[in-house]
Parts: C-alpha cells; sequence; structure tokens
C-alpha cells in the first residue's frame, strides 16, 4: 500500500485540478500518511489530517501541515474538511458500511456547501469499455477482496453511484487513472 501511494505523484501530476483550491484535506484510512506528504510537498498551504486506526498512527509525528488522528471512520466522526480522501478503503467494505462512512464524509464536507467534495480512488469494474485483461484483473481482485473482508468488493459504475445515492450525494464524475484504478470526485 505504501508502495502504490507513492506512484500517486503520478495522479497528483494528471489530475491536478481536482485538489486546486482545497484548502484542507483528511485521508480517511490513510495509513501512515504516505499518499498525504506526496500531496502535502505538491500542495505546501493545504492542510492534511491523516485518519486511521490508533494503532496505525500512533507514534507517527505530527509535521507542518500534516496532522495524524487515531480513530475508527465506521464510530468516530470525520474532522470537518474542505475534501475528503479515500484511496482504497471502500472496497474493503459492505454497502452498508460504505454507506455509513459516506455519510460521514458527507457531514465533514459540509461547511463548505456544495464546493466540498469527497475523493475516491479504488477500481472500478467496467467490463464494455475495459480491456479483457483489465477485466480479469479487477474480478481478481473482487475474489481476493471477498476472500479476505466481509463483505467488502470490487464495483461496478452502477454499484458505486447506488451507494453514493444512499449516502445523500447528487452526482459524481469518474476519470481513469494509471493502472486499474479510478479517481471518483463525488459532490454533495
Ligand atoms: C487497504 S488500506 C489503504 C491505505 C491507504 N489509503 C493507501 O491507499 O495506501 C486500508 C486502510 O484503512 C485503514 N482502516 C481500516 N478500517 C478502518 C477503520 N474502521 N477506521 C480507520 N481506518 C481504518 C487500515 O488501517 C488501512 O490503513
Amino acid at each position: 500500500m505504501v508502495s502504490d501511494s507513492r506512484m500517486m505523484n503520478m495522479v497528483i501530476k494528471d489530475c491536478r485540478d481536482v485538489f486546486e483550491g482545497v484548502n484542507s484535506l483528511v485521508d480517511v484510512g490513510g495509513g501512515v500518511g504516505e499518499f498525504a506528504r506526496i500531496i502535502s510537498q505538491e500542495f505546501p498551504n493545504m492542510k492534511l489530517t491523516v485518519l486511521d486506526l490508533p494503532h496505525v498512527v500512533s507514534g507517527l509525528e505530527d509535521g507542518q501541515n500534516l496532522k495524524f488522528v487515531g480513530a475508527n471512520m465506521l464510530h468516530d466522526s470525520i474532522p470537518s474538511a474542505d475534501a475528503i480522501l479515500l484511496k482504497l478503503v471502500l472496497h474493503i467494505y459492505n454497502d452498508e458500511e460504505c454507506v455509513k462512512v459516506l455519510k460521514k464524509c458527507r457531514e465533514a464536507i459540509s461547511r463548505k456547501g456544495k464546493e466540498g467534495k469527497v475523493i475516491i480512488i479504488d477500481l472500478v469494474i467496467n467490463e464494455k469499455k475495459d480491456m479483457h485483461e483489465h477485466t480479469q484483473t479487477k474480478i481478481y481482485f473482487d475474489l481476493e477482496m471477498m476472500n479476505q473482508t466481509t463483505g467488502g468488493r470490487e464495483r461496478e459504475e452502477t454499484e458505486w453511484e447506488k451507494i453514493f445515492i444512499e449516502a445523500g450525494f447528487s452526482g459524481y464524475k469518474i476519470t481513469h487513472i494509471f493502472g486499474l484504478k479510478s479517481l471518483i470526485q463525488v459532490y454533495p
């Protein structure tokens, strides 16, 4: 996961506009803060918070614009910010848990009104558009998530849309990024 996050500087280069104008961001399930550090280097004025389970972030030192919060995203509230990032997080959860987390994210960006957003980096299965080999790999990951989690899975666009609507969001935009992943901006 850390090495995957290191490759994310390519995402920042390709999708810079996604992060422009965001003054504060919480990386929910952000691990040890690898991606947050990359964002912070590119956007030095952005206030970044990494939220992960207490045992994951314990002992990690805050930086000038980077702070760590130990919390459980399923039970605790998410700090307020302009944007919330969820990278490779929602695929570990079933739909009900995703809706629960997304509702907390919507609450966290509410002070920004319609300007707030949730940024999801995850897989989107698209058999019609994807090369056959990519679909095969995504389905393999889907099986892995089913084996390793209780209800986690990879999702097709219609399945993502369903949980966004259930969580009270009004729209979303999917951008294909390098490899198998997509970046989804979800709007209140
Ligand atoms: C698959 S990893 C993704 C890590 C990071 N976002 C990345 O892409 O490298 C999922 C992360 O979610 C965290 N996590 C899982 N359940 C959580 C919970 N209930 N509350 C907070 N963090 C959680 C894990 O500790 C882990 O760091």
